[in-house]
């Protein structure tokens, strides 16, 4: 290793699923310029000193725990299920979650056979389920006092009670589709996950951590920008009030005047919540008229 690459900040982040579109866009919007060759495992990002490293998700927790990587992005399920795996076995599994991100939310849950009775928690004891998560799912069966056997899968697991491998599923749940095409009914979430940035326990290179200084702003202006909008609107003067009233999370407007028009003025403001139809149909019951709502690339301060 040279020493170049010693002081260029090592992410991990998911290869190829669920994750991998969204961890890429999230670094392309705050700025990166990342080389990304086809089948290249080590991209360099060309303008900041920042390698990305493409591997499979389950393996993103022990890189970023052994300090083979700085940081990484990974779900929250993988994460914990990786560190009490860890703890069983007495190995290292410090890590520090940096911050929540606003993809990959999903759930995990138990389900059984749709023609299976549900009769409550207690029900399940002594249950065989297949999971790729079996410590959760004990830390589950121990904060519940029950016990389960697990048949272990690392993919398709919905398709195990059919082929009469377990009685039952403990899987990740997002739309309910999966379930459904198999006939499996969700009976209880036990774990709900989003993707988090997580970084190691070790300290930092000082030019590292510089560049992570850099980076966690640009995370959070990125994920502040993907909820909130910029808003303009022609609003009657005499109702402003109950006009920002209805705003989401707005901060203070800007009141202009309009040409000629000494009853109505325009107002621009930032939403920072989601802003619904609804809000918009009640903003025209009060006179307001060319509403226009619009996306925000980048915000900070
Ligand atoms: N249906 C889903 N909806 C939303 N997020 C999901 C869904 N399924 C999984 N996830 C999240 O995305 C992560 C990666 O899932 P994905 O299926 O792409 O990879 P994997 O097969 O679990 O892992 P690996 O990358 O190790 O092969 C999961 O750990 C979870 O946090
Ligand atoms: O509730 P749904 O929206 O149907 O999503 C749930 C499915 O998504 C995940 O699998 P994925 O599709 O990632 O396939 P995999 O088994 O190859 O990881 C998960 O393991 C479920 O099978
Ligand atoms: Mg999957």
């Amino acid at each position: 290793m040279t020493t170049t690459d010693k002081q260029r900040l090592r992410i991990a982040i998911q290869k190829s699923g669920r994750l991998s579109d969204e961890s890429q866009s999230l670094f392309k919007r705050c700025g990166m310029k990342i080389n990304l060759a086809d089948r290249r495992l080590l991209a360099h990002v060309a303008n900041m000193p920042i390698d990305l490293m493409l591997v499979r998700s389950s393996d993103i927790p022990g890189l970023v725990m052994d300090g083979v990587c700085d940081l990484g992005i990974v779900g929250d399920n993988t994460l914990e299920e990786h560190a009490l795996e860890r703890d069983l076995t007495n190995e290292n599994s410090d890590y520090n979650k940096i911050m929540s991100l606003k993809f990959g939310g999903c759930r995990l849950s138990i389900a059984l056979p749709e023609e299976t009775e549900y009769k409550g928690i207690q029900s399940l004891d002594g249950l065989r389920l297949a999971t790729t998560y079996p410590r959760l799912l004990t830390r589950f069966g121990d904060d519940n006092n029950i016990k389960f056997e697990f048949c272990k899968l690392n993919g398709s697991v919905e398709v195990a009670p059919r082929v009469g491998l377990a009685d039952g599923i403990c899987d990740l749940v997002s739309t309910g589709t999966t379930l459904e095409a198999n006939g499996l009914k969700e009976v209880e979430v036990i774990y709900q996950s989003k993707a988090a940035l997580i970084q190691g326990s070790q300290p930092l290179s000082a030019e590292k951590q510089k560049t992570l200084n850099t980076l966690i702003p640009r995370i959070e202006g990125v994920l502040k920008a993907k909820e909130s909008k910029y808003i303009m609107m022609h609003a009657p003067k005499n109702k402003l009030n109950e006009v920002v009233a209805l705003m989401p999370g707005s901060e203070t407007p800007t009141v202009l005047p309009l040409a000629e028009r000494d009853d109505r003025v325009a107002i621009h403001m930032v939403s920072t919540e989601t802003f619904f139809w609804e809000t918009m149909e009640e903003l025209k019951e009060l006179g307001c008229n060319s509403i226009l709502v619009m996306p925000i690339e980048k915000m900070m301060g």
